[in-house]
């Protein structure tokens, strides 16, 4: 195994006193497209905050013989770890363009910042193709499609030279189309990077899913395929409140996906 992943050990995150997270393992290797899901509270957002710096957290999150849970957001984003909000967070007022020059400065001092810059730089340009929106370079964020500042905050990651992505529902309010274009996306840039992926829409995990690791009350309680985790009879007492014997033979996958699209957010 190359060294590039992200190993989380025994993670806990505590609000006074209440185990958000509680003593998650998570191996999350490059190549493969991870997704975590889970009914609403069951902990995901909190353990990609722990990781990113935002909530503190205790046990281990190594990437690069370094721990993140020791470490302060900025440096974290400098280690190659990036992440999504479930709301966009683009700068609407300025272009797609600024958007991402700004994004790349993280890597960039303070006095290449101020000085005057010739062109685009290549790695912006990339970005651009990457994402679909060259054309609307010079375009507002704000006049952008739901689906496209979705995509501009990909590309943010990508001109951050993210290694590590943490994309937090990305494809919620997408329509079909822009969820395919999303997925062939995340396909695309997940070959030589580490994607994990917060989702609800398991239509969505069906089609994009290399593994997954469902989340329940805080703790890790499956992981695998697809199909592995629709069939494990825990998963189907989390989301169905009942077990395999008792569901009707041919309706539980149906019933499944109802429940898990039933926990997504308005
Ligand atoms: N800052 C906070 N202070 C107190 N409790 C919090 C805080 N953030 C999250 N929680 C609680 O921690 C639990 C896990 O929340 P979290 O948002 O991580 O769940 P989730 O799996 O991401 O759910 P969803 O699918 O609804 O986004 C919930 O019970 C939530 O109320």
């Amino acid at each position: 195994m190359n060294d590039d992943y992200l190993e989380v050990r025994g993670l806990s995150v505590e609000f006074d006193g209440f185990r958000a997270v509680d003593g998650v393992d998570l191996t999350l290797l490059q190549g493969r497209l991870h997704f975590l899901i889970g009914p609403n509270g069951a902990g995901k957002t909190t353990l990609v905050d722990a990781v990113t710096g935002l909530v503190p957290g205790t046990g281990l999150a190594r990437y690069h013989h370094q721990d993140l849970l020791q470490m302060r957001p900025h440096r974290i984003v400098r280690a190659g770890i990036g992440r999504t909000f479930q709301t966009a967070t683009v700068f609407e007022g300025l272009s797609v363009l600024q958007n991402l020059d700004i994004a790349g400065g993280v890597h960039r001092s303070p006095w290449s910042m101020l000085l005057a810059r010739r062109g685009t730089p290549s790695y912006v340009e990339e970005a651009l193709e990457t994402i679909g929106l060259a054309d609307l370079r010079d375009r507002p964020a704000g006049i952008l499609a739901h689906g496209q500042k979705q995509w501009l905050e990909i590309g943010m990651l990508l001109v951050q030279d993210a290694r590590v992505m943490l994309l937090d529902e990305p494809v919620a309010g997408m329509s079909a189309e822009e969820r395919e274009d999303t997925g062939d996306l995340l396909r695309r840039i997940g070959t030589e990077r580490t994607i994990v992926v917060i989702e609800h829409d398991m239509d969505f995990v069906r089609s994009y899913a290399d593994v997954v690791t469902v989340m329940h009350a805080g703790r890790v309680l499956a992981e695998g395929s697809v199909a592995e985790i629709q069939a494990d009879p825990r998963v189907q007492e989390v989301y169905l409140g009942r077990t395999a014997d008792e569901t009707p033979e041919g309706t539980l996958e149906e019933t499944l996906d109802e429940t898990l699209e039933g926990t997504e957010h308005a």
